[in-house]
Protein backbone atom coordinates (compact mmCIF):
# COMPACT_ATOMS: atom_id res chain seq x y z
CA UNK A 1 0.00 0.00 0.00
CA UNK A 2 1.33 3.18 -0.86
CA UNK A 3 0.52 6.29 1.16
CA UNK A 4 -1.86 9.08 0.45
CA UNK A 5 -5.58 8.68 -0.51
CA UNK A 6 -8.39 6.20 0.84
CA UNK A 7 -8.26 3.08 -0.55
CA UNK A 8 -11.74 0.64 -0.58
CA UNK A 9 -12.28 -2.02 2.32
CA UNK A 10 -14.22 -5.03 1.87
CA UNK A 11 -14.97 -7.47 4.49
CA UNK A 12 -16.24 -10.78 3.50
CA UNK A 13 -18.19 -12.88 5.37
CA UNK A 14 -15.62 -12.63 8.57
CA UNK A 15 -16.38 -14.26 11.83
CA UNK A 16 -14.24 -13.92 14.77
CA UNK A 17 -14.74 -16.33 17.42
CA UNK A 18 -12.37 -16.07 20.74
CA UNK A 19 -11.16 -19.19 22.51
CA UNK A 20 -13.73 -20.36 24.71
CA UNK A 21 -16.54 -17.92 23.94
CA UNK A 22 -19.82 -18.95 23.92
CA UNK A 23 -20.79 -17.15 20.81
CA UNK A 24 -18.78 -15.23 18.03
CA UNK A 25 -17.92 -11.81 18.70
CA UNK A 26 -18.16 -11.24 15.18
CA UNK A 27 -20.48 -13.14 12.44
CA UNK A 28 -20.11 -13.76 8.66
CA UNK A 29 -20.08 -9.96 8.80
CA UNK A 30 -20.45 -8.38 5.06
CA UNK A 31 -19.35 -4.94 4.55
CA UNK A 32 -17.88 -2.68 2.34
CA UNK A 33 -16.37 0.68 2.60
CA UNK A 34 -15.89 2.74 -0.39
CA UNK A 35 -12.25 4.48 -0.90
CA UNK A 36 -12.36 7.97 0.72
CA UNK A 37 -15.05 7.54 2.82
CA UNK A 38 -15.64 7.61 6.37
CA UNK A 39 -18.06 5.02 7.87
CA UNK A 40 -18.78 4.66 11.56
CA UNK A 41 -19.16 1.41 13.38
CA UNK A 42 -22.17 2.37 15.79
CA UNK A 43 -23.83 0.04 18.34
CA UNK A 44 -23.85 -0.86 21.98
CA UNK A 45 -20.86 -2.17 24.51
CA UNK A 46 -20.17 -5.45 23.33
CA UNK A 47 -21.54 -6.06 19.71
CA UNK A 48 -17.85 -6.08 18.26
CA UNK A 49 -17.19 -3.05 16.58
CA UNK A 50 -13.76 -2.81 18.35
CA UNK A 51 -13.15 -6.47 17.19
CA UNK A 52 -14.07 -5.82 13.89
CA UNK A 53 -11.79 -2.87 13.40
CA UNK A 54 -9.07 -4.72 15.09
CA UNK A 55 -9.67 -7.36 12.45
CA UNK A 56 -8.80 -4.99 9.23
CA UNK A 57 -5.19 -4.19 10.98
CA UNK A 58 -4.72 -7.64 11.51
CA UNK A 59 -4.80 -7.21 16.30
CA UNK A 60 -7.13 -9.70 15.71
CA UNK A 61 -6.82 -12.18 13.52
CA UNK A 62 -10.48 -13.82 12.01
CA UNK A 63 -11.68 -17.00 12.71
CA UNK A 64 -12.88 -17.22 8.66
CA UNK A 65 -13.96 -14.86 6.00
CA UNK A 66 -11.36 -12.01 4.34
CA UNK A 67 -10.76 -8.69 4.41
CA UNK A 68 -9.95 -7.33 1.57
CA UNK A 69 -8.31 -3.75 1.95
CA UNK A 70 -6.98 -2.35 -1.72
CA UNK A 71 -8.15 -4.96 -3.25
CA UNK A 72 -5.52 -7.05 -1.58
CA UNK A 73 -6.18 -9.47 1.30
CA UNK A 74 -4.82 -8.67 4.37
CA UNK A 75 -3.63 -12.26 4.90
CA UNK A 76 -1.12 -11.94 2.35
CA UNK A 77 0.47 -8.91 3.55
CA UNK A 78 2.75 -9.40 6.03
CA UNK A 79 1.26 -7.46 9.47
CA UNK A 80 3.88 -4.73 10.54
CA UNK A 81 3.74 -3.79 6.63
CA UNK A 82 0.37 -4.08 6.91
CA UNK A 83 -0.29 -2.02 9.89
CA UNK A 84 2.36 0.77 8.54
CA UNK A 85 -0.06 1.21 5.79
CA UNK A 86 -2.97 1.73 8.44
CA UNK A 87 -3.08 4.48 11.10
CA UNK A 88 -4.24 3.50 14.37
CA UNK A 89 -6.28 5.59 17.00
CA UNK A 90 -7.32 4.87 20.46
CA UNK A 91 -8.91 5.98 22.68
CA UNK A 92 -6.73 8.32 25.28
CA UNK A 93 -4.20 8.41 22.43
CA UNK A 94 -2.06 5.82 24.16
CA UNK A 95 1.03 7.83 23.66
CA UNK A 96 4.31 6.36 25.28
CA UNK A 97 4.81 8.10 28.53
CA UNK A 98 9.20 8.75 28.08
CA UNK A 99 9.07 10.49 24.54
CA UNK A 100 8.24 13.27 23.33
CA UNK A 101 5.65 14.28 21.50
CA UNK A 102 7.98 14.43 18.23
CA UNK A 103 9.38 11.15 18.98
CA UNK A 104 5.68 10.02 19.64
CA UNK A 105 4.87 11.00 15.94
CA UNK A 106 8.10 10.34 14.57
CA UNK A 107 7.83 6.36 15.48
CA UNK A 108 6.46 4.95 11.82
CA UNK A 109 8.75 7.05 9.76
CA UNK A 110 11.83 6.26 11.76
CA UNK A 111 10.70 2.76 10.97
CA UNK A 112 10.56 3.77 7.24
CA UNK A 113 14.13 4.28 7.67
CA UNK A 114 13.21 8.53 6.22
CA UNK A 115 16.54 10.36 7.47
CA UNK A 116 16.39 13.12 10.26
CA UNK A 117 15.57 16.17 8.64
CA UNK A 118 12.77 14.49 6.62
CA UNK A 119 11.40 12.84 10.01
CA UNK A 120 11.24 16.32 11.85
CA UNK A 121 9.88 18.39 8.77
CA UNK A 122 6.86 15.43 8.71
CA UNK A 123 6.60 16.21 12.27
CA UNK A 124 6.35 19.84 12.45
CA UNK A 125 3.54 19.42 9.39
CA UNK A 126 1.89 17.27 11.25
CA UNK A 127 1.51 19.50 14.07
CA UNK A 128 0.45 22.47 12.47
CA UNK A 129 -1.86 20.36 10.47
CA UNK A 130 -3.85 18.89 14.16
CA UNK A 131 -3.45 22.22 15.56
CA UNK A 132 -0.76 22.47 17.19
CA UNK A 133 1.91 24.70 17.38
CA UNK A 134 5.13 22.63 16.65
CA UNK A 135 7.69 25.27 18.53
CA UNK A 136 5.58 24.51 21.77
CA UNK A 137 4.84 21.15 21.45
CA UNK A 138 7.26 19.30 19.70
CA UNK A 139 9.30 18.59 22.33
CA UNK A 140 6.84 18.05 25.49
CA UNK A 141 6.16 14.99 27.36
CA UNK A 142 2.65 13.50 27.10
CA UNK A 143 2.06 14.15 30.67
CA UNK A 144 2.20 17.68 30.42
CA UNK A 145 -0.70 17.97 28.07
CA UNK A 146 -4.57 17.92 28.03
CA UNK A 147 -6.89 14.80 26.74
CA UNK A 148 -7.98 17.40 24.02
CA UNK A 149 -3.83 17.69 22.80
CA UNK A 150 -2.82 14.36 23.74
CA UNK A 151 -5.50 12.90 21.22
CA UNK A 152 -4.63 15.89 18.23
CA UNK A 153 -1.23 14.33 18.87
CA UNK A 154 -2.49 10.74 18.73
CA UNK A 155 -4.38 11.99 15.39
CA UNK A 156 -0.48 12.91 14.02
CA UNK A 157 1.16 10.26 14.92
CA UNK A 158 -1.46 8.18 12.99
CA UNK A 159 -1.26 10.23 10.06
CA UNK A 160 2.52 10.07 9.74
CA UNK A 161 3.65 7.43 7.12
CA UNK A 162 0.28 9.46 5.18
CA UNK A 163 -1.41 6.07 5.18
CA UNK A 164 -4.27 5.73 3.16
CA UNK A 165 -6.56 4.27 6.27
CA UNK A 166 -7.37 5.20 9.29
CA UNK A 167 -8.69 3.41 12.11
CA UNK A 168 -10.55 5.28 15.12
CA UNK A 169 -11.59 3.56 18.15
CA UNK A 170 -13.82 5.44 20.31
CA UNK A 171 -10.80 8.43 19.77
CA UNK A 172 -12.53 11.02 21.34
CA UNK A 173 -14.47 9.36 24.11
CA UNK A 174 -12.47 10.47 27.10
CA UNK A 175 -12.92 14.06 26.07
CA UNK A 176 -15.24 16.80 27.85
CA UNK A 177 -18.35 17.81 25.73
CA UNK A 178 -16.47 20.87 24.16
CA UNK A 179 -13.37 19.75 23.11
CA UNK A 180 -15.18 16.91 21.72
CA UNK A 181 -16.73 18.77 19.31
CA UNK A 182 -13.78 21.00 18.23
CA UNK A 183 -11.68 17.79 17.47
CA UNK A 184 -14.98 16.11 15.17
CA UNK A 185 -14.54 19.44 13.66
CA UNK A 186 -11.01 19.14 13.13
CA UNK A 187 -11.25 15.54 11.59
CA UNK A 188 -13.92 16.65 9.44
CA UNK A 189 -11.78 19.80 7.45
CA UNK A 190 -8.42 16.99 7.93
CA UNK A 191 -10.47 14.47 5.96
CA UNK A 192 -11.91 16.70 3.37
CA UNK A 193 -8.48 17.57 2.66
CA UNK A 194 -6.68 14.22 3.58
CA UNK A 195 -9.55 11.76 1.67
CA UNK A 196 -8.55 8.98 3.57
CA UNK A 197 -10.63 5.58 4.35
CA UNK A 198 -11.74 5.92 7.44
CA UNK A 199 -13.21 3.58 10.02
CA UNK A 200 -14.59 4.97 13.30
CA UNK A 201 -16.07 3.21 16.30
CA UNK A 202 -18.23 5.04 18.74
CA UNK A 203 -21.38 4.43 20.59
CA UNK A 204 -22.74 8.24 20.59
CA UNK A 205 -25.23 8.71 17.93
CA UNK A 206 -24.66 12.45 17.83
CA UNK A 207 -20.89 11.86 17.05
CA UNK A 208 -21.40 8.95 14.27
CA UNK A 209 -23.97 11.39 12.17
CA UNK A 210 -21.36 14.21 12.44
CA UNK A 211 -18.97 12.29 11.01
CA UNK A 212 -19.46 9.47 9.37
CA UNK A 213 -20.39 9.29 5.49
CA UNK A 214 -22.52 5.88 5.99
CA UNK A 215 -23.13 4.43 9.13
CA UNK A 216 -22.54 1.05 9.87
CA UNK A 217 -25.89 0.35 13.00
CA UNK A 218 -25.08 -3.02 14.88
CA UNK A 219 -26.32 -5.37 17.26
CA UNK A 220 -24.63 -8.43 18.70
CA UNK A 221 -22.13 -10.75 16.77
CA UNK A 222 -21.65 -7.35 14.78
CA UNK A 223 -25.07 -8.13 12.74
CA UNK A 224 -25.50 -4.70 10.28
CA UNK A 225 -29.38 -4.03 11.30
CA UNK A 226 -28.64 -0.74 8.69
CA UNK A 227 -25.79 0.42 6.48
CA UNK A 228 -26.72 4.13 4.77
CA UNK A 229 -25.79 7.99 5.08
CA UNK A 230 -26.99 10.00 8.30
CA UNK A 231 -29.75 11.73 6.27
CA UNK A 232 -31.00 8.29 4.94
CA UNK A 233 -30.82 6.40 8.58
CA UNK A 234 -32.53 9.96 10.58
CA UNK A 235 -35.61 10.25 7.50
CA UNK A 236 -36.04 6.48 7.60
CA UNK A 237 -34.87 4.19 10.19
CA UNK A 238 -34.65 0.58 9.23
CA UNK A 239 -36.52 -0.91 12.19
CA UNK A 240 -37.52 -0.71 15.85
CA UNK A 241 -34.09 -1.22 17.06
CA UNK A 242 -32.66 1.31 15.12
CA UNK A 243 -35.72 3.93 15.86
CA UNK A 244 -34.57 3.46 19.75
CA UNK A 245 -31.26 3.21 19.09
CA UNK A 246 -31.47 7.23 17.70
CA UNK A 247 -33.63 8.12 20.98
CA UNK A 248 -36.21 10.07 18.74
CA UNK A 249 -35.27 13.58 17.83
CA UNK A 250 -34.87 13.04 14.29
CA UNK A 251 -36.57 16.27 12.40
CA UNK A 252 -33.73 18.30 14.99
CA UNK A 253 -30.83 15.88 14.30
CA UNK A 254 -31.47 16.62 10.61
CA UNK A 255 -30.94 20.27 11.62
CA UNK A 256 -27.66 19.72 12.70
CA UNK A 257 -26.80 17.59 9.88
CA UNK A 258 -28.02 19.76 7.14
CA UNK A 259 -26.06 23.06 5.83
CA UNK A 260 -28.05 26.39 4.14
CA UNK A 261 -25.63 25.55 1.10
CA UNK A 262 -27.17 22.59 0.48
CA UNK A 263 -31.04 23.39 0.52
CA UNK A 264 -33.63 25.68 -1.93
CA UNK A 265 -33.16 29.25 -0.71
CA UNK A 266 -36.13 31.65 -0.67
CA UNK A 267 -35.27 34.87 -2.22
CA UNK A 268 -36.27 38.27 -1.02
CA UNK A 269 -36.82 40.97 -2.68
CA UNK A 270 -33.45 43.08 -3.57
CA UNK A 271 -31.46 45.31 -5.71
CA UNK A 272 -28.32 46.68 -5.37
CA UNK A 273 -28.19 50.69 -3.70
CA UNK A 274 -27.80 52.33 -7.38
CA UNK A 275 -31.10 50.62 -8.67
CA UNK A 276 -34.03 52.92 -9.17
CA UNK A 277 -35.98 53.03 -5.72
CA UNK A 278 -39.32 52.53 -8.01
CA UNK A 279 -37.79 49.27 -9.41
CA UNK A 280 -37.62 47.86 -5.72
CA UNK A 281 -40.53 49.28 -4.83
CA UNK A 282 -42.67 47.82 -7.46
CA UNK A 283 -40.56 44.12 -6.65
CA UNK A 284 -41.55 44.30 -3.22
CA UNK A 285 -45.08 45.34 -3.74
CA UNK A 286 -45.16 42.17 -6.23
CA UNK A 287 -43.69 40.15 -3.69
CA UNK A 288 -46.07 41.57 -0.84
CA UNK A 289 -43.98 40.79 2.26
CA UNK A 290 -43.35 44.41 2.90
CA UNK A 291 -39.82 44.83 3.09
CA UNK A 292 -36.93 44.43 0.46
CA UNK A 293 -33.09 43.98 0.75
CA UNK A 294 -30.81 46.48 -0.70
CA UNK A 295 -27.36 45.29 -1.43
CA UNK A 296 -24.02 47.52 -2.05
CA UNK A 297 -22.47 47.60 -5.39
CA UNK A 298 -20.71 44.02 -4.67
CA UNK A 299 -24.06 42.40 -4.29
CA UNK A 300 -23.05 42.32 -0.24
CA UNK A 301 -26.77 43.02 1.88
CA UNK A 302 -26.19 46.20 3.74
CA UNK A 303 -29.53 47.02 4.90
CA UNK A 304 -33.34 46.40 5.22
CA UNK A 305 -35.90 48.61 3.88
CA UNK A 306 -39.67 48.09 4.17
CA UNK A 307 -42.09 48.42 1.46
CA UNK A 308 -43.90 52.12 3.03
CA UNK A 309 -40.36 53.86 2.81
CA UNK A 310 -39.95 52.72 -0.44
CA UNK A 311 -43.18 54.34 -1.60
CA UNK A 312 -42.72 57.36 -2.89
CA UNK A 313 -39.07 57.51 -2.93
CA UNK A 314 -37.52 58.95 -6.26
CA UNK A 315 -33.49 58.25 -5.71
CA UNK A 316 -31.96 55.12 -5.65
CA UNK A 317 -32.41 52.29 -3.54
CA UNK A 318 -29.39 53.43 -1.67
CA UNK A 319 -30.70 56.91 -0.27
CA UNK A 320 -33.96 54.94 1.09
CA UNK A 321 -33.47 55.04 4.67
CA UNK A 322 -33.37 51.45 6.72
CA UNK A 323 -32.27 48.82 9.32
CA UNK A 324 -29.06 47.69 8.68
CA UNK A 325 -29.16 44.24 7.77
CA UNK A 326 -26.26 42.70 10.65
CA UNK A 327 -27.74 39.22 10.79
CA UNK A 328 -26.37 37.35 8.11
CA UNK A 329 -25.12 33.83 7.53
CA UNK A 330 -23.06 31.43 4.93
CA UNK A 331 -23.26 28.67 3.36
CA UNK A 332 -21.73 26.62 5.57
CA UNK A 333 -24.36 27.25 8.27
CA UNK A 334 -26.08 24.39 9.83
CA UNK A 335 -30.04 24.79 9.32
CA UNK A 336 -29.80 24.66 13.50
CA UNK A 337 -27.31 27.70 13.53
CA UNK A 338 -29.62 29.00 10.89
CA UNK A 339 -32.69 28.82 13.40
CA UNK A 340 -30.89 30.00 16.20
CA UNK A 341 -30.00 33.53 13.67
CA UNK A 342 -33.45 33.32 13.00
CA UNK A 343 -35.00 33.37 16.80
CA UNK A 344 -32.71 35.99 17.60
CA UNK A 345 -33.47 38.65 14.64
CA UNK A 346 -36.59 41.00 14.83
CA UNK A 347 -37.24 39.83 10.58
CA UNK A 348 -38.74 36.95 9.39
CA UNK A 349 -36.04 35.55 7.15
CA UNK A 350 -32.03 35.57 7.20
CA UNK A 351 -29.91 36.38 3.99
CA UNK A 352 -27.48 33.85 3.23
CA UNK A 353 -24.02 34.68 1.97
CA UNK A 354 -21.44 33.00 -0.11
CA UNK A 355 -18.20 33.94 -0.97
CA UNK A 356 -17.14 37.46 -0.73
CA UNK A 357 -20.64 37.86 1.77
CA UNK A 358 -22.36 38.08 -1.65
CA UNK A 359 -25.93 37.99 -1.09
CA UNK A 360 -26.97 34.09 -2.44
CA UNK A 361 -30.44 34.22 -1.07
CA UNK A 362 -32.56 34.08 2.19
CA UNK A 363 -33.82 31.32 5.12
CA UNK A 364 -37.26 31.61 6.91
CA UNK A 365 -38.52 29.18 9.26
CA UNK A 366 -40.90 27.97 5.90
CA UNK A 367 -37.47 27.26 4.17
CA UNK A 368 -36.30 25.59 6.84
CA UNK A 369 -39.63 23.64 7.33
CA UNK A 370 -39.56 22.14 3.16
CA UNK A 371 -36.10 21.45 3.58
CA UNK A 372 -36.48 18.78 6.15
CA UNK A 373 -39.74 17.71 4.15
CA UNK A 374 -37.71 17.67 1.10
CA UNK A 375 -34.61 15.82 2.75
CA UNK A 376 -37.38 12.64 4.11
CA UNK A 377 -39.24 12.47 0.88
CA UNK A 378 -35.71 12.05 -0.98
CA UNK A 379 -34.61 9.57 1.85
CA UNK A 380 -38.39 7.78 0.91
CA UNK A 381 -37.91 8.05 -3.10
CA UNK A 382 -34.10 6.74 -2.94
CA UNK A 383 -35.23 3.49 -0.42
CA UNK A 384 -38.43 2.87 -2.85
CA UNK A 385 -35.88 2.69 -5.86
CA UNK A 386 -33.42 0.21 -3.77
CA UNK A 387 -35.59 -1.58 -2.46
CA UNK A 388 -37.77 -1.90 -5.98
CA UNK A 389 -34.49 -2.50 -7.72
CA UNK A 390 -33.42 -5.21 -5.25
CA UNK A 391 -36.77 -7.22 -5.72
N1 LIG B 1 -9.51 -10.72 23.45
C1 LIG B 1 -10.74 -11.17 23.70
N2 LIG B 1 -10.93 -12.41 24.21
C2 LIG B 1 -12.17 -12.89 24.45
N3 LIG B 1 -13.29 -12.20 24.19
C3 LIG B 1 -13.18 -10.97 23.68
C4 LIG B 1 -11.89 -10.39 23.41
N4 LIG B 1 -12.10 -9.14 22.88
C5 LIG B 1 -13.43 -8.96 22.84
N5 LIG B 1 -14.08 -10.04 23.32
C6 LIG B 1 -15.54 -10.21 23.38
O1 LIG B 1 -16.07 -10.00 22.10
C7 LIG B 1 -17.30 -9.29 22.17
C8 LIG B 1 -17.20 -8.02 21.34
O2 LIG B 1 -16.27 -7.13 21.95
P1 LIG B 1 -15.83 -5.75 21.29
O3 LIG B 1 -14.81 -5.14 22.16
O4 LIG B 1 -15.49 -5.98 19.89
O5 LIG B 1 -17.16 -4.93 21.37
P2 LIG B 1 -17.40 -3.36 21.20
O6 LIG B 1 -18.67 -3.26 20.44
O7 LIG B 1 -16.21 -2.74 20.64
O8 LIG B 1 -17.63 -2.90 22.71
P3 LIG B 1 -17.21 -1.51 23.41
O9 LIG B 1 -18.04 -0.45 22.82
O10 LIG B 1 -17.54 -1.80 24.85
O11 LIG B 1 -15.74 -1.37 23.17
C9 LIG B 1 -17.56 -9.03 23.65
O12 LIG B 1 -18.44 -10.03 24.12
C10 LIG B 1 -16.19 -9.17 24.27
O13 LIG B 1 -16.30 -9.62 25.59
Amino acid sequence: MNGGKGVPIELRGVTKVFPGAGEPAVQDLDLTIEAGETVVLLGPSGCGKTTTMRMINRLTEPTSGDILIGGRNARDIDPDRLRRGIGYVIQQAGLFPHMTVAGNIAQVPRLLGWDSRRVSERVDELLALVGLEPATFRDRYPRKLSGGQQQRVGVARALAADPPVLLMDEPFGALDPINRARLQDELLRLQEELAKTIVFVTHDVDEALKVGDRIAIMQRGSRVVQYASPAEILAHPADDYVEQYLGGGSSMRLLSLTKVGDIGLDQVPHATEDTDARDLHAQAEADGRGYALVLDRQRRPRRWVTTAALAGAEGTAGEVEGEPAEVLIGGRTTLQEALEALLNTDNDVVPVVGRRQVYAGAVSLGTVQQAIQAIKSRERDRRRRHHGDGA
